[in-house]
C-alpha cells in the first residue's frame, strides 16, 4: 500500500482519482462512466439518506418506488422537456432472445413517469397536497468526459415530487427544500454553497423556475451545481391532465366546477454531493471526512509495541487500548482499534488517514503511565494534543465537533475569498483566471449570457491559466438570494456589448 503519488494542486484530475480509489471509496467497472460505491462512499450516502428522510418525513413527504423503464410515448408527453436531453435516454429493445415491440427508456429522471399516476390519483382538493420521494439510481448516456461521483451514466439520488393547489404553496417548499439541501452540504459535508436562482438560460426548460445551491471547487476555480429545486408551474399538469375542481367555484346546482391545474415542484440531490465533498476537504495523503459523515470517527493506534515488549505487557495496553474503546463507544463514538501485527506504526498512520479517519488517538506505555491519550488531527495535519484518559468520554466528542466546525469554516473562508464582485469587463476574464467565481451586474437575459460564455474563454496576456481552463466560457451559475447590495439606478450590464440596464447581481464562472 503505497499513499497518494501526486499533488493535489498540481493535477487534480489525477490526485482525485488516487483519493478515491486508495481510499476505497469507489471502483471502476468495464462500463465507462459506470462505478462500483464501495461501503466507505455508501455509507456516507446512508447518512446522507436518513439525514433528508427525517427532514421530508416532517413534511408529510412520503417515499415511494417507480419503474426503472419508461414507455416512449410516456417520456415524449411533455415536448420541451424532452427535446433538450433526447440525447442523453438510455433504450432497452430486446427482451431476451425477443425484440421488444416498442423500446422502452431507462428513466433519466421520473417525472413523465409519475405524472400519469398522479393524473389519476389526484382527483379533488382533498386529495393535495400530494408529495412523494424516491430514492433510486438514474442513467444519462452523457457525453461530456465521466468523472467519479460528479459526472457518471448512472447515479443515485433523490428525486421528490409534490403538487399543490397553489403557486405560493408549492413556491414555500421549493425554498424549504432548497434549505434542506443547503443542510446536508452544510451541517454534514462540511461543504459550503451558494442559494440562488438560475436564470432563464440556464434553469430546466420543463420548469417554472428552478432553484439551486451552486459549490465551488477551489483548486480549479470551477463552480459545480450542487443541488436543485424547481418549481415547476402548471407546466406538468397541462401536459398530464393533473386538475382539481375548484373548490372555492360559487355554483348552481348540477353546475360542474371548473377545473384546476395543480402546482408542482421537483427536487434532486445526487451522488455528486460525495464527491464535492472529497475535492474540497481532501489533502495530499488522501480524504478528510467529516466527523459527522464518517463511518470511523476515531481510530485508536497502539504505539510503543515492540517486539521485544513482555507479552504481558503488550496485553495489558491493547486491554486499556479497548477500555478507551468502549468508553468512546458509550458516547456513541464509531471507533476502530489498530491491534494488526505486522505492520509498523508509519504504515497504519498512513493507511488511516488516506481513509480521511478524522481522529486517530495513539496510546503506548508513555501515555499509558502519564495517563492522557495522545490526539492527532486529521484536518490539521502535525497538530498533536494530549487528552487525559479520564476526559476522553467528554473531550473526544467536543474535538470532533472543533473538526467539523473548522473544516466547514476553512472551506466556506476559501469559497468567499474566491467569490468576487467585478463591475468592469476589463476585470472579467483576468478575475475568473484567477481561479475565482465572480459576481457581476447583469440584465439577467439569455443572448447576452452566450455572448459572455464566448467572450470569456481566452487566455489574457500572462496570466498563467488552468490549462483546461481557455476552452470554457463562463457560464451563469445563479442569481445569488443574497445580493451584495443594490444595483444603482442606470447601471449597467457588465457585458460591454449588451447595452441593457443590469437588474439583478448575477453568480458566473466555468463550472463542471
Ligand atoms: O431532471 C430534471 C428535472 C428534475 N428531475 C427530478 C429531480 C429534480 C430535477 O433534476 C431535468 N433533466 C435533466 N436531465 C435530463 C432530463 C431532465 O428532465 C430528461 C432527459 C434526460 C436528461
Ligand atoms: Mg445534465
Amino acid at each position: 500500500l503505497i499513499g497518494i503519488t501526486c499533488s493535489k494542486s498540481e493535477d487534480l484530475s489525477e490526485w482525485y482519482q488516487q483519493v478515491i480509489l486508495k481510499g476505497e471509496m469507489l471502483e471502476f467497472t468495464d462500463i465507462p462512466g459506470c462505478y462500483i460505491y464501495q461501503p466507505a462512499s455508501y455509507r456516507i450516502w446512508e447518512f446522507i439518506q436518513s439525514f433528508f428522510n427525517d427532514r421530508i418525513r416532517k413534511m408529510k413527504v412520503k417515499n415511494c418506488y417507480f419503474p426503472l423503464f419508461i414507455t416512449e410515448a410516456n417520456l415524449q408527453r411533455e415536448k420541451d422537456h424532452i427535446e433538450g436531453f433526447a440525447a442523453e435516454v438510455a433504450w432497452v429493445t430486446e427482451g431476451g432472445k425477443n425484440k421488444l415491440e416498442k423500446r422502452l427508456a431507462v428513466r433519466p429522471t421520473s417525472e413523465t413517469a409519475m405524472y400519469s399516476f398522479y393524473s389519476k390519483k389526484i382527483r379533488s382538493h382533498r386529495d393535495l397536497p400530494l408529495k412523494m420521494n424516491q430514492w433510486n439510481n438514474v442513467v444519462r448516456w452523457e457525453f461530456k468526459h465521466p468523472m467519479p461521483f460528479l459526472r457518471s451514466r448512472e447515479f443515485l439520488w433523490q428525486e421528490g415530487h409534490t403538487a399543490h393547489m397553489t403557486e405560493e404553496e408549492a413556491g414555500k417548499e421549493v425554498l424549504e427544500i432548497l434549505d434542506h439541501y443547503a443542510a446536508i452540504y452544510e451541517d454534514l459535508l462540511a461543504v459550503p454553497v451558494v442559494k440562488g436562482k438560475k436564470t432563464i438560460a440556464e434553469q430546466f426548460p420543463g420548469a417554472h423556475y428552478t432553484t439551486t445551491l451552486e459549490g465551488f471547487i477551489p483548486s480549479v476555480g470551477r463552480g459545480i451545481q450542487a443541488a436543485t429545486s424547481h418549481c415547476l408551474g402548471q407546466h406538468f399538469a397541462k401536459m398530464f391532465d393533473i386538475t382539481v375542481e375548484d373548490p372555492n367555484q360559487q355554483v348552481k346546482d348540477g353546475q360542474a366546477r371548473d377545473k384546476l391545474h395543480v402546482w408542482q415542484n421537483s427536487w434532486g440531490f445526487t451522488t455528486r454531493s460525495i464527491g464535492v465533498m472529497v475535492l474540497i476537504h481532501g489533502d495530499d495523503k488522501g480524504l478528510i471526512i467529516p466527523p459527522r459523515v464518517a463511518e470511523v470517527q476515531v481510530v485508536i493506534v497502539p504505539v510503543g509495541v515492540t517486539a521485544k515488549m513482555a507479552d504481558a505487557d503488550k496485553q495489558k495496553l491493547y486491554d486499556e487500548v479497548d477500555k478507551l474503546r468502549q468508553t468512546l463507544e458509550d458516547v456513541d463514538i464509531r471507533v476502530e482499534c489498530d491491534y494488526r501485527e505486522g505492520y509498523n506504526v508509519g504504515y497504519k498512520f498512513n493507511d488511516w488517514e488516506m481513509k480521511g479517519v478524522p481522529l486517530r488517538l495513539e496510546f503506548g506505555p508513555k501515555d499509558a503511565a502519564k495517563g492522557i491519550v495522545t490526539t492527532s488531527r486529521r484536518d490539521q495535519s502535525g497538530s498533536k494534543g494530549e487528552i487525559p484518559v479520564s476526559d476522553i468520554g467528554s473531550e473526544v466528542p467536543k474535538l470532533l465537533e472543533e473538526i467539523q466546525k473548522s473544516m466547514y469554516q476553512k472551506a466556506s473562508d476559501e469559497y468567499a475569498a474566491h467569490r468576487k464582485i467585478v463591475r468592469d469587463w476589463a476585470d472579467f476574464v483576468p478575475t475568473l483566471n484567477d481561479k475565482n467565481v465572480i459576481l457581476v451586474p447583469h440584465c439577467t437575459t439569455e443572448d447576452c449570457e452566450d455572448q459572455i460564455k464566448k467572450d470569456s474563454t481566452g487566455n489574457v496576456e500572462g496570466q498563467e491559466v488552468d490549462v483546461r481552463a481557455p476552452s470554457m466560457g463562463a457560464k451563469s451559475l445563479c442569481i445569488p438570494a443574497e445580493q451584495p447590495e443594490e444595483i444603482k439606478e442606470g447601471t449597467k450590464c457588465v457585458n460591454p456589448k449588451c447595452g441593457k440596464e443590469a437588474v439583478k447581481w448575477v453568480m458566473f464562472g466555468r463550472s463542471y
